[in-house]
């Protein structure tokens, strides 16, 4: 059988780095030629694995496998959005300054978006900034999360609403990985894939199109080429606007109502549903205001019906959810900001000074 070469995208937003897509680097850790050997460079003498329970065995395989020529601790975190809180990074810090890391140590976020975010915070705040090595663990935490930089965590107040923009010294993404990821978070992470797809990539959207089953299948090289597409939009993205002062807000499209839905299911529901609403919600005003046409609205539906997501929330939330779209990091003072299409690929910013036209969007997706 021929071998799969890896798929090296470099990315120039906040220091230059790589993200590696490929298989079999986790089993290929101790190679001190390896990927990991590459990423964690030269002279770093502790590594933190943070990690939530369910990735438990792979940490301590890595573990295993780093140790000899470092000291590698581990530290299990707790899973998704309850490892995103601020006594949880507290925890973090208290082992990095139980076991003297210095600033030649590195932290390695090993997981999903949420603990790649918590891990980018804390190697960001700790002795204000260590090497930082990302593996991500599911779809989601592949195509955006671990790639870009932004880090954080959430509090009572909202999504993400405290973190640094810290960019990563490596991302690897081992496609091996994804073996043992439910099916449900699988699809979730498609949210972000069909969001680039809207935006700027729309082969994305033909490749689902074709062929969900094939298309969302790990061992296809359909879904190798949504990993890469999508991957490849991000990195482009955030080289050019790193610190989010224009083009980055693209990569928001539907999260302003999306990160409303989350807060408002106190951050039980997967990124991936919530901001998938957030996408046909954004699409409906998008319709009103922009004129986008029916059929790409009734695309975004299409898709997201296909990836069994879902694309309505009830009707009587919507005051809550404006109080907390209120705190959206894109608002400026009293005035609400939307990532808004023309067409498929033709984005732009909607100010919104009078928010019944988004009362009268919410209508379209209510139920
Ligand atoms: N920083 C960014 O640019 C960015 C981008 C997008 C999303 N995010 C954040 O990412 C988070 C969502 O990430 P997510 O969808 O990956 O969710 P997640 O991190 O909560 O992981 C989902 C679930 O899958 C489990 N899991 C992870 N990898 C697994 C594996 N290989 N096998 C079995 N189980 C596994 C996790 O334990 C968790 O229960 C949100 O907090 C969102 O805000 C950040
Ligand atoms: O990388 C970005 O920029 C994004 O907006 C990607 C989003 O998918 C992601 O969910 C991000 O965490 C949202 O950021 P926030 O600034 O709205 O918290
Ligand atoms: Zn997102």
């Amino acid at each position: 059988m021929t071998a799969i070469e890896n798929t090296v995208i470099s990315v120039t937003g906040g220091r230059d780095y790589n993200v590696t897509i490929g298989r079999g680097m986790i089993a290929d850790a101790a190679n001190p030629r390896g990927q990991f050997s590459e990423a964690l460079g030269a002279g770093v003498n502790k590594v933190l694995i943070i990690h939530p329970p369910t990735l438990g065995a792979i940490a301590a395989e890595l573990r295993e496998a780093l140790s000899g020529e470092r000291e590698v601790l581990l530290a299990e975190v707790p899973d998704a959005e309850a490892g995103k809180r601020m006594e949880v990074a507290q925890f973090c810090w208290q082992v990095l300054g139980q076991a003297d890391f210095t600033r030649s140590d590195a932290v390695i976020g090993l997981g999903g978006g949420a603990l790649t975010d918590l891990a980018g915070f804390v190697a960001a705040t700790w002795l204000r900034g260590v090497r930082l090595v990302h593996v991500p663990s599911t779809v989601l935490g592949m195509v955006d999360a671990s790639v870009g930089g932004k880090t954080g965590i959430n509090t009572n107040e909202g999504k993400n609403l405290v973190g640094a923009f810290y960019a990563p010294h490596a991302v690897l993404c081992d496609l091996d990985v994804l073996a043992d990821l439910p099916r449900n978070e699988l699809l979730a992470g498609f949210a972000e894939i069909v969001k680039c797809g809207f935006i700027a990539v729309p082969e994305i959207l033909d490749i689902l199109e074709a062929n969900v089953a094939i298309a969302t299948d790990p061992q296809s090289s359909q879904f190798r080429r949504l990993i890469e597409l999508s991957i490849g939009l991000k990195a482009r993205v955030v080289s050019e606007d790193f610190m989010e002062q224009g083009e980055r807000e693209i990569l928001n499209y539907g999260h302003t109502l999306g990160h409303a839905i989350e807060h408002a299911e106190r951050y039980k529901w997967r990124h991936g549903a919530a901001i998938s609403i957030g996408m046909v919600f954004a699409a409906e005003l998008s319709r009103m205001t922009q004129n986008l046409p029916d059929e790409v609205v009734d695309r975004h539906r299409r898709i997201f019906e296909s990836l069994t997501l879902p694309t309505g929330y009830p009707r009587g939330r919507w005051d809550t959810l404006l109080a907390t779209m209120k705190r959206d990091k894109k608002a400026r003072g009293s005035m609400l900001r939307f990532v808004v299409l023309s067409a498929e690929g033709k984005t732009s910013i909607l100010n919104v000074p009078d928010t019944s036209i988004l009362f009268t969007a919410y209508q379209e997706i209510a139920t």
